[in-house]
């Protein structure tokens, strides 16, 4: 569905050259959610303005829906544009207009009988659970339910593609979710394909099905999220992953442990799936006659399945703790051993 093939993009300034983005490729399937992570200035909003033709590629190519946007303008990008939809952080709503005339906004552009308009209008108020606030002002309105309008008035031309620019950024954490959970409902419901940029693991965790993580203008990562949770390979992805999981805030428990308990080995424990479900510690502690103790925990839930850290101090004989290692690893549970007391 969207392909970006060895892409850049070098923006001129009066300091010289910045690279925004750099030899990027990447595929992006029909219908899934795909989230693009990084910090502030890794080029994610450059790579948003490049899949909708609002930035052209100083190097590379990129397809979307099939046409390639990166080479076409005019007319021709203005129609393969009606199929991209974008929603934004600040919403973009029209102030002086109610919520059912926002949304009508895009069917107007598209010239739209007054008609069709208003049952269009109707079904996509239904969809994002606006019902009843036709006629307020987006003044009146809460964040949450801005989005929900931006969202609706984005769905007006059935999109194929639905940008995603850091959409729940202004948001608290309730109406974040409850905002994520349209947008997982409406992916389900209208097969559309949902690309997300964000600096929240949180949102990709959430909702996303695969992953690409940005470093100064580069995709440093990408991948399944459960499979970049439970093994992330570079270090900015490992500090990312240690948002959802919290593991950060465990260094202090780990070191208070290895005052408290100077023996045994500090093992951080990841599993996925339905081991997160398994009674494997009360395993060791039978099996092996080793002691166990539970120094930090958490488990997340996924689009594809559960995914769950356990930080444990694995205490006795040496061999026996070998065993216990070993076990686990049989397990398909992930152990790294971070420190040894
Ligand atoms: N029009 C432009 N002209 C010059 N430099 C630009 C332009 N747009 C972006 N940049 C630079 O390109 C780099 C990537 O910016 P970009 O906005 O894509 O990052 P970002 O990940 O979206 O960050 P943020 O979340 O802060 O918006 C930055 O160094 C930025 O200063």
């Amino acid at each position: 569905m969207i392909e970006l093939k060895d892409i850049s993009k070098i923006y001129q300034s009066k300091n010289g050259e910045i690279t925004a983005v750099k030899n990027v490729n990447l595929s992006i399937n029909k219908g899934e959610i795909f989230g693009i992570i990084g910090y502030s200035g890794a080029g994610k909003s450059t790579m948003i303005r490049l899949l909708n033709g609002l930035e052209k590629p100083t190097n590379g190519t990129v397809i979307v829906n099939g046409k390639q946007i990166s080479s076409i303008s005019g007319n021709e990008l203005r129609n393969a544009r009606q199929k991209i939809s974008m929603i934004f952080q600040h919403f973009n709503l029209l102030w002086s207009r109610t919520v059912a005339d926002n949304i009508a906004f895009p069917l107007e552009i598209a010239g739209i009988t007054k008609n069709e308009r208003s049952k269009r209008v109707k079904e996509l108020i239904d969809l994002v659970g606006l019902s009843g606030r036709e006629n307020a002002y987006p003044s009146q309105l809460s964040g949450g339910q801005k989005q929900r309008v931006g969202i609706a008035r984005a769905l007006a031309n059935n999109p194929e593609v639905l940008l995603c620019d850091e959409a729940t950024s202004a948001l608290d954490p309730e109406t974040t979710d409850s905002i994520l959970e349209l947008l997982l409902d409406i992916n389900k419901r209208l097969g559309l394909t949902i690309v997300l940029i964000t600096h929240e693991m949180h949102v990709i965790r959430k909702i996303c099905n695969r992953v690409a993580v940005m470093e100064a203008g580069q995709v440093v990562e990408q991948g399944d999220v459960l499979q970049v949770f439970q093994n992330p390979q570079a270090d900015i992805t490992k500090n990312f992953v240690m948002q959802v999981s919290g593991t950060k805030e465990s260094k202090e428990s780990i070191e208070q442990i290895l005052a408290n308990y100077p023996t045994g080995k500090i093992v951080k424990l990841t599993f996925i799936g339905n081991k997160t479900e398994q009674p494997i510690i009360s395993r060791l502690i039978k099996d092996f006659g080793v002691e166990v103790n539970i120094v930090h925990g958490n488990i997340s839930q996924t689009t594809s399945g559960p995914y769950g850290t356990l930080i444990v101090q694995i205490d006795g004989d040496d061999v026996k703790v070998n065993q216990a290692l070993h076990l686990l690893d049989q397990q398909e549970v992930q152990t790294e051993v971070i420190d040894h007391a």
